[in-house]
């Protein structure tokens, strides 16, 4: 039921009041854009596209943000708090924070040199949030196998190719040490010299350097293009579930695909984040619309 022109009437300034504070976070780091890419799709995968990733702990409930996908890893909260009060400014009472999330996220992949696509609104809030099912692996983690991927994904109506596109996200975007550790100390599917080179600032032993960070894409971890399918193909990749994609399996051929056809990779983006920012969206009666992202009202 979501549609282009949900605020047509109801609020026309929210694109331009929603893309004016993303572009002020991002030229003031660049990696923001990033972090709200993926507060999107944390968002959407647990209980659907519904500001449930938003919403701070309370004495009734804890919420998702400590949740282990997202503890110490997610970020953009506060620019999500700037563009709701630009909004309620211009049109109070309106615009859900879950639709702030996805129009939040189509801009900055356009503003860091992606493809812009009309994004589809109408979602509501949720009232509450759950840490159990954000735990439970809804999330896949970094050290998934590719049909492990492949399910986490088909769980929430996407296809292995929906999954191996939205992946390409990875070429904006930093990880931290803990999470590629393994990967770079341990696997063999590995290009050494890459290897090497991010062992200098992660060191083998768990403990000060685990919050260090790496970028996803090697070669142009700010500007959104399909340089991480390249890298994949020159074992390259930074994460396990990031290699896992070009290893001898089934989404090879889809890896080679968009490291030759930049076009390709950006026109299936596009609709796999349309298909993504679709998932169990609250409408109708359901939810609400919040007026402070971070509690229910
Ligand atoms: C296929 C399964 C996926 C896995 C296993 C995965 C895993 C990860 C991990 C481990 C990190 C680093 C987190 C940290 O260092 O704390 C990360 C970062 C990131 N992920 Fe994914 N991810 C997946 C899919 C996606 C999708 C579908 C998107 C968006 C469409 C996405 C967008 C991002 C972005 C943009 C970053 C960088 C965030 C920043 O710098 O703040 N990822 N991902
Ligand atoms: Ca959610
Ligand atoms: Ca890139």
């Amino acid at each position: 039921q979501l549609r282009t022109d949900y605020y047509k009437k109801t609020c026309p300034k929210v694109f331009s009041a929603v893309e004016s504070v993303v572009e002020d976070a991002i030229r003031k780091e660049k990696r923001m854009g990033a972090s709200l890419v993926r507060l999107h799709f944390h968002d959407c995968f647990v209980q659907g596209c519904d500001g449930s990733i938003l919403l701070d702990d309370t004495s009734s409930f804890t919420g998702e943000k400590t949740a282990a996908p997202n503890n110490n890893s997610v970020r953009g909260f506060n620019v999500i708090d700037n563009i709701k009060s630009k909004v309620e400014h211009v049109c109070p009472g309106v615009v859900s924070c879950a639709d702030i999330v996805a129009i939040a996220a189509r801009d900055s992949v356009a503003i860091l040199g992606g493809p812009k696509w009309d994004v589809k609104l109408g979602r509501r809030d949720s009232k509450t949030a759950s840490l159990s099912l954000a735990n439970s692996g809804v999330i896949p983690p970094p050290t998934s196998t590719l049909g492990n991927l492949v399910n986490r994904f088909g769980a929430r109506g996407l296809s292995a190719k929906d999954m191996v596109v939205l992946s390409g996200a990875h070429t904006i975007g930093q990880a931290r040490c803990t999470l590629f550790r393994d990967r770079i100390y341990n696997e063999t599917n590995i290009d050494r010299a890459f290897a090497r080179t991010r062992q200098s600032t992660c060191p083998r032993r768990s403990g000060s350097g685990d919050n260090n960070l790496a970028p996803l894409d090697l070669k142009t971890p700010t500007f959104f293009d399909n340089s991480y399918y390249k890298n994949l193909i020159h074992k390259k990749g930074l994460l396990h579930s990031d290699q896992i994609l070009y290893n001898g399996g089934s989404t090879d051929s889809l890896i080679e695909l968009y490291s030759k056809n930049p076009k390709a990779f950006s026109n299936d983006f596009v609709a796999a984040m349309i298909k993504m920012g679709d998932i169990s969206p609250l409408t109708g009666s359901n939810g609400e619309i919040r007026k402070n992202c971070r509690r229910a009202n």
